[in-house]
């Protein structure tokens, strides 16, 4: 063992002792050698201190996943098997010794898979919609020529007149995928009211303001095109403002509501729904979950939802044909969704990327210090100031998590002499109403906002969303990532996340493996979970 101490020995000594004993005798003498003995622990160690530092894995090709630390690099060609440990990049980075460590989820296609099916031989007219209906589409939206690969799944279910529920990744099309067939369906049923009280015959459910007056603005042109009348009826507005709305002649056809106000107009009979032929829940997991779940109850409670299609054919006496969209379902949803029809008369309607991480943005994480955010934010608006001045770049959405994040951050940016526009939910209706719609025509490049703009709202020209705050689940960073790449996108997108909390990390580590492993998001149900068994 003295032998093994001194340096340089030990490694000769593991050789020697590692040859057959007859090579150990010297040539010209009897004498064999010593045998030194080391341990093995110990010549595991030697050998370890003198083996080269890990090479670092250079790969040709294109890759999926690209990291500040070369090792954690993975080809877009490497398929992982189920047993495969994988090696994370974020695995770390609860240490606080991680900061400034990043890695990217790279962008592997082109185009968003809701164009898969987006070839010449698809058309709207194969749907079943009418020629009156295609017309309006055209005059209205002429860019609007092929269906998406939802719009063709769902229109045709929804004119023969079942339940649907239709799950598809953000910016896919959905709401043209239930407003053609239901305007279409509107224009059959004949309009019996003599009432005092307004009775829509189709109704719109969405959980903000910004999205009733956006479904609204869509529906709108479609309505007027076709004879039909369209209302919105958002939030934050007080009581003569909502009777002043109801009592508005024409009647709606088609009302686009938001819970609150709706649940308000019902309790003083400013609105009967009883002659509903349609109800639709846009952004439904939302409008399940327990913020609206009290408000949609009474609303369903009040509305005449058929059983199944035969309930629907009766004229006289019509009932609602019930549609629930969204891009994101919690597991159980169909378990809970059996509290408003039995699950066998709904046809479920799924997209077979729905959860997956977009395949066509590139995804930025970097772990930063909470006090480095700012300055990291500040840079990032700079560079994209710098190169809107050079006219190659859309607008930008800065995500924070509470409403008094907004206010802080937009005083800094205004500091900063970066121009600005500020949504968050404390702001009064009166000032909040239309902010999204001046950013969409673009008005300002960069909006500060919480989560009421993560859902549903759509800007063909947002080129980056920063989440400034980690969102703080898995299908908020879903709806918040999902402003970019969409269906007509002009820009490609990317998404840039700070890292703070270890909280946060949890969520990274959850998307870097479902991105690695190329598998949808867990926590939320798959497309197969959906569907009632
Ligand atoms: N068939 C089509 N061809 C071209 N553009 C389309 C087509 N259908 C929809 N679009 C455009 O795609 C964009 C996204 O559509 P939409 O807002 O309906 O998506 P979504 O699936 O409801 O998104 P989210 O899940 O975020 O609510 C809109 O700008 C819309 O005008």
């Amino acid at each position: 063992m003295a032998l093994a101490r001194l340096p340089g020995l030990p490694f000769l000594a593991a050789r020697l002792f590692l040859l057959p004993r007859r090579d150990l005798a010297v040539s010209g003498s009897d004498k064999p050698l010593p045998v030194v003995h080391i341990p093995r622990a110990l010549q595991r160690r030697q050998s370890g201190r003198r083996s080269p530092q890990r090479p670092v894995l250079v790969r040709p090709g294109r890759l999926l996943i690209s990291a500040r630390r070369p090792e954690f690099n993975q080809p877009a060609r490497l398929t992982l098997a189920r047993w495969e440990s994988v090696p994370l990049a974020s695995r770390g980075w609860k240490n606080p010794r991680a900061r400034w460590d990043h890695f990217s989820i790279e962008r592997s296609q082109r185009e968003t898979p809701a164009l898969r099916n987006f070839s010449s031989e698809n058309s709207f007219a194969d749907l079943g919609l009418e020629p009156r209906v295609l017309r309006a589409l055209q005059e209205v939206a002429p860019e609007v020529v092929r269906p998406t690969t939802v719009q063709s799944s769902t229109i045709p279910p929804l004119l023969c007149g079942r339940h649907i529920l239709c799950a598809a990744e953000t910016g896919s099309g959905k709401t043209l995928s239930y407003l053609l067939p239901v305007l279409q369906q509107l224009l059959g049923h004949p309009s019996l009211d003599s009432r005092s009280i307004p009775a829509p015959r189709g109704l719109v459910l969405v959980p903000s303001r910004e999205l009733a007056e956006q479904v609204r603005a869509v529906a709108q042109p479609l309505g007027s095109s076709l004879g039909l009348q369209i209302q919105e009826l958002g939030g934050g507005r007080g009581m003569s403002r909502i009777r002043q709305q109801m009592f508005r002649k024409p009647p709606a056809d088609l009302l686009v509501a938001t819970p609150g106000a709706l649940w308000k107009a019902l309790k003083c009979q400013l609105i009967n729904l009883e002659r509903l032929s349609f109800l639709v829940l846009d952004e439904a997991d939302t409008l399940l979950d327990e913020s609206f779940l009290e408000l949609v109850d009474y609303i369903l409670e009040k509305s005449n939802i058929a059983e199944g299609p035969d309930d629907l054919k009766d004229p006289f006496n019509p009932k609602a044909q019930l549609v629930l969209v969204g891009a994101t379902f919690p597991k159980g949803v169909v378990q809970l969704l059996s509290k408003v029809t039995s699950s066998n008369s709904l046809t479920t309607i799924t997209s077979s990327k729905l959860h997956y991480i977009m395949p066509h943005v590139k995804q930025t994480f970097m772990r930063l210090k909470g006090a480095e955010k700012v300055a990291e934010l500040v840079q990032i608006l700079k560079q994209h100031d710098r190169a809107d001045r050079t006219g190659s770049s859309g607008t930008v959405l800065v995500f924070c998590n509470s409403s008094s994040t907004v206010n802080w951050l937009g005083y800094i940016l205004d500091d900063h002499k970066i121009q600005h526009l500020r949504l968050q939910g404390q702001m009064p209706a009166s000032m909040r109403a239309g902010i999204f719609q001046s950013f969409q025509k673009g008005s300002r490049d960069i909006l500060l906002c919480t989560d009421i703009a993560s859902r549903g709202l759509d800007s063909t020209h947002v080129e980056l969303v920063v989440n400034y705050d980690f969102p703080l689940t898995l299908q908020d960073y879903i709806h918040r990532a999902g402003r970019v790449g969409r269906v007509g996108s002009e820009v490609p997108g990317t998404v840039i996340s700070f890292v703070t909390h270890p909280w946060d990390v949890i969520l990274v580590q959850k998307i870097e493996l479902a991105a690695r492993r190329k598998r949808s998001l867990p926590v939320l149900g798959s497309s197969e979970s959906l569907c009632p068994s």
